[in-house]
């Protein structure tokens, strides 16, 4: 057969392979042997650029040589070898005789497998240079011109198969990115719709919007203090909203809810095969809040080696991803929360001081609930609108005593046992009046000297505590189990104290065997 025939049918039944729907590295025996054909080899393989390590890998090798030395995965650096070589000056090159001339990183190992010549090729694909082809042989000596050209064809479709293979696999992994984040941010965006409103004007819980607005604007990290509860996330979303970040992601993290083990690959992402089951990379939610805000919720059960990683992120903005080799700039802003003492946490030895003062710029403290009585009425009336509007139960009010009750107990769950009361208040009652019974709070006491009551006014203080005795009193006045005994007034003076309050038995309140109303 003419050899210009040969090269063209094999360089046909090459192409033909690599058109099959398997990968290079499976289909690499048959191109390697279609090469033999036409310029036979002792060494053939391919190296991929890998930009993260600015250095290659081998990708497919094979070898008839006893003792290989640069195998399949082998790294070597850009600088310095001769596939770097190729991959800068993008043309071949061709060493005729290793053994008398070692110039690059790999011509030593090829001299201890034995080989005599090597030819390296570009796999150029639009002038981009994605690795080399390399074809070495025991035999020194130039290699024929035609020759030459054959392999740069050869080279040419193993580029653009390899090329087909690359983007295919990156749509793969962009689309399952995608579908991820996606996922992700539908699940946020449902569990915050209702989370916007910010309701309060109590003195204290308006300082801490005062704050809030004002730390806003900038990108300041902020650390918002406070029982369980009192409304943090609320706040940091609202932060965000505020902040000219708002069009950005917020995302959210729970690192008390995270197991300690998944807890860095959740904040920071991993590469593909950084440790069992991680099968696909996967952005941390850093990357997921890039531009936007990262709202680190519970941050005092963080783990201590988490939080030295956090700490540089915090420090230089820059993100390692677990396996991975090059860190990535992330442009977040921080608002971490936390109910704990982180002080006391410090001392024990289970919080970074360093991480903690690099959270302290701004810190925010929430009060809690029974320290703003004055928001109650606010809150509940917020929550009745809106648990009915869930329930598809609109225009529901409150009874009299339901609120005085809400106003003097304790609230140790704070604005989210408030939010659960009124739910439960409202399932149970079957009209448009809601009470909520005494067993709805079930550990109510009256708010001990420990957390001093800050109420409403005294008036209200006063109508609801005579309500509840008059209440316990079945609305009895007179008598030694009347409720101006109990409350150690004169019934006359009692009963002026009603008209003055505007106190008066509801109408629901059915009259007990001693209800003569106020006797
Ligand atoms: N000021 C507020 N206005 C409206 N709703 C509020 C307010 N504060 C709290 N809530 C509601 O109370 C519930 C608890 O609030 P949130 O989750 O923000 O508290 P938290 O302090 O972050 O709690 P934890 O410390 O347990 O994470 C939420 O459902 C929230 O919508």
């Amino acid at each position: 057969m003419q050899r210009a025939t040969l090269n063209f049918e094999t360089l046909l039944e090459v192409t033909n392979a690599l058109n099959s729907q398997r990968d290079i590295e499976s289909l690499w025996r048959v191109i390697a042997d279609q090469i033999q054909k036409v310029i036979p080899w002792d060494r053939a393989g391919i190296t991929l650029y890998e930009p993260s390590t600015d250095s290659f890998r081998f990708y497919a090798v094979i070898t008839n040589m006893a003792t290989p030395a640069l195998a399949h995965d082998s790294v070597i650096p850009r600088e310095g070898s001769a596939v770097g070589w190729v991959y800068d000056n993008r043309r071949l090159h061709i060493r005729e005789d290793l053994q008398q001339e070692q110039v690059f990183l790999e011509d030593g190992y090829y001299v201890r497998e034995g080989l005599g010549r090597m030819i390296n090729l570009p796999l150029l694909v639009r002038e981009h240079c994605l690795g080399t082809l390399n074809i070495g042989s025991v035999q020194p000596g130039t290699p024929d011109p035609d020759d030459c050209k054959f392999l740069q064809q050869v080279a040419t479709q193993i580029a653009y198969a390899i090329d087909h293979v690359q983007a295919y696999q990156q749509i793969k992994q962009l689309s399952e990115q995608l579908r991820r984040e996606n996922e992700y941010l539908a699940a946020e965006v449902k569990a915050s719709r209702d989370l916007r409103l910010v309701v309060g004007t109590s003195p204290s819980f308006t300082k801490v919007v005062d704050l809030v607005k004002a730390v806003a604007p900038t990108d300041t990290t902020v650390l918002l203090l406070g029982e369980t509860g009192t409304g943090k996330e609320v706040l940091a979303q609202a932060l965000h909203d505020l902040s000219t970040r708002c069009d950005k992601p917020f995302i959210r993290v729970n690192c008390a809810a995270l197991p300690s083990g998944l807890i860095e690959s959740e904040l920071f992402g991993h590469e593909r095969g950084a440790f069992t089951g991680a099968q696909l990379r996967r952005p941390g939610r850093f990357e997921l809040a890039h531009t936007g805000t990262l709202f680190l919720d519970e941050i005092g059960e963080m783990p201590m080696e988490t939080q030295a990683k956090l700490l540089r992120v915090l420090q230089d903005g820059m993100v390692d991803r677990i396996g991975g080799t090059q860190p990535l700039a992330v442009d977040v802003r921080v608002i971490a929360a936390t109910n704990a003492d982180l002080s006391a946490a410090i001392r024990q030895g289970t919080f970074r001081a360093d991480l903690y003062y690099r959270l302290h710029i701004f810190p925010i403290s929430v009060p809690p609930l029974r320290e703003r009585r004055e928001d109650i009425p606010l809150l509940a009336q917020h929550f009745l609108a809106q648990i009915g509007t869930k329930l598809k139960r609109p225009h529901l009010s409150f009874d009299a005593q339901s609120m005085a009750r809400l106003l003097t107990y304790n609230w140790p769950g704070n604005v989210r046992e408030l939010q659960n009361v009124i739910e439960r208040a409202i399932i149970l009652s079957h009209s448009s009046r809601v009470t909520v019974e005494e067993m709805l709070l079930p550990i109510a006491k009256p708010p001990s000297n420990q957390h001093a009551v800050t109420p409403v006014n005294l008036g209200d203080l006063e109508r609801h505590h005579i309500t509840e005795v008059l209440q316990r009193t079945k609305w009895r006045i007179y008598g030694d189990q009347g409720a101006a005994h109990l409350l150690g007034l004169n019934p006359e003076t009692l009963r002026s104290r009603l008209r003055k309050l505007g106190i008066r038995r509801p109408a629901t309140d059915a009259p007990g065997p001693h209800a003569n109303p106020e006797r």
